[in-house]
């Protein structure tokens, strides 16, 4: 049997190789960004990325799980990305946030990241050029859409150009050891809601103030380093950032628990894939009239587009208590029936982007 030093030096030897082939990928690479540059089209190509990790997760893996591959490629991807433009990445903070998390698990850890406090100031840092993307919640399936991020989509000129579904995942993470020593949880309310069952079976006895609610779940975890016999019920990012221990995970009530986010971009990134989704923001002329919403249905049935979702908000530009409608359709604006629509209906229509439908 080999000893660990002469694993370690086959190991060694395997790294030299992979950082060769890395080095030589690079290079390709940047003839790529090159090209991109002179035709001034976007770096950042989602489909493009899927399609190598699908390619490379169907070859044999060995002990490789497909997680385990997009992993390691997503980091690549982000140097690569990198090496094409240097790109700043905004999203929804603070840091640890699960906006965060999602913005990490698509742009790796190496992309330049700016933690902004607002659905908002994303937007705007897009808008403004200060940032390349925003990362921004749309959605929870517990507890449904982001309104805010719904009525700015309606509002300013950016596109969806890519989503991100995550597990909403919590953790009660402290410096102690054991949770007989715990004398205090700090969290966010929504956290404290979603990890009711855990709280019951282990901490139903305590008094009210023993829960303190601040206003984000890396709050959480920045105090409960600094406190003594306090934990945070926070994400895994946020445990990571402050290198506090985790003593329970996945403590959440339901493992259902996801959310989506979008990525906005100023450019949109057209490009068609088997599986695309388009979103819609739609605002009725003849919403006065009966049968206006089945009139638009009716379109999509005639050209046989199937919708996603349909969700109202009010319109905020009138007096009058009106709405206008969200929508997701499956299909890419490049596809024929698409485009049917969006010409049939472009005074009612504004186009928020096509992108890969990953749910
Ligand atoms: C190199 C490219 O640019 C980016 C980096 C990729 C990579 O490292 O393989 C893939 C897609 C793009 O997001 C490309 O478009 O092919």
């Amino acid at each position: 049997m080999k000893s660990i030093q002469q694993l370690r030096e086959s190991i060694d030897s395997i790294d030299d190789s992979i950082l060769k082939l890395l080095v030589k990928r690079m290079e390709f690479v940047e003839e790529i960004g090159r090209l991109k540059r002179e035709n001034n089209t976007v770096i950042y190509h989602p489909d493009r990325e899927k399609e190598i990790v699908d390619r490379l997760a169907s070859k044999y893996t060995g002990k490789l799980s497909k997680a385990a591959i997009e992993a390691i490629f997503l980091e690549i991807f982000g140097v690569s990305r990198n090496l094409e433009l240097p790109e700043i990445i905004s999203f929804l903070g603070p840091e640890g946030s699960f906006t965060h998390q999602a913005a990490e698990s698509r742009f790796g850890a190496v992309a330049d990241y700016i933690s902004l406090p607002s659905i908002r100031s994303v937007f705007d840092s897009v808008e403004t050029g200060r940032a390349k993307y925003g990362v921004v919640p749309i959605e929870n399936n517990q507890e449904g859409m982001v309104k805010e991020t719904m009525d700015l989509l309606n509002e300013r000129n950016l596109f969806i150009i890519s989503e991100i579904i995550i597990p909403v995942n919590f953790c009660l993470a402290s410096k102690e050891n054991s949770i007989h020593q715990i004398q205090k949880i700090y969290s966010k309310d929504i956290a404290f809601q979603q990890c009711k069952g855990f709280l019951q079976d282990y901490f139903s006895h305590k008094p009210e103030d023993f829960f303190v609610q601040v206003d984000s779940t890396s709050k959480a975890a920045k105090l409960a380093v600094e406190d003594t016999k306090a934990a945070a019920l926070c994400s895994h990012i946020a445990a990571k950032i402050y290198s506090l221990p985790i003593l329970f995970d996945n403590i959440q009530d339901s493992e259902a628990n996801q959310t989506r986010f979008f990525i906005i971009s100023k450019v949109e990134n057209l490009k068609k894939t088997d599986k695309d989704k388009t979103s819609l923001a739609i605002k009725l002329k003849h919403d006065d009239k009966p049968g206006a919403l089945l009139s638009l249905l009716k379109d999509f049935e005639d050209v046989q587009i199937n919708l996603l979702k349909i969700e109202s908000r009010p319109q905020k530009d009138t007096h009058e208590f009106k709405f206008w409608f969200f929508i997701d359709i499956e299909g890419n604006k490049l596809d024929d029936n698409v485009q049917q629509i969006l010409n049939k209906r472009k005074d009612e229509i504004i186009f928020l982007g096509s992108y890969m439908n990953l749910c």
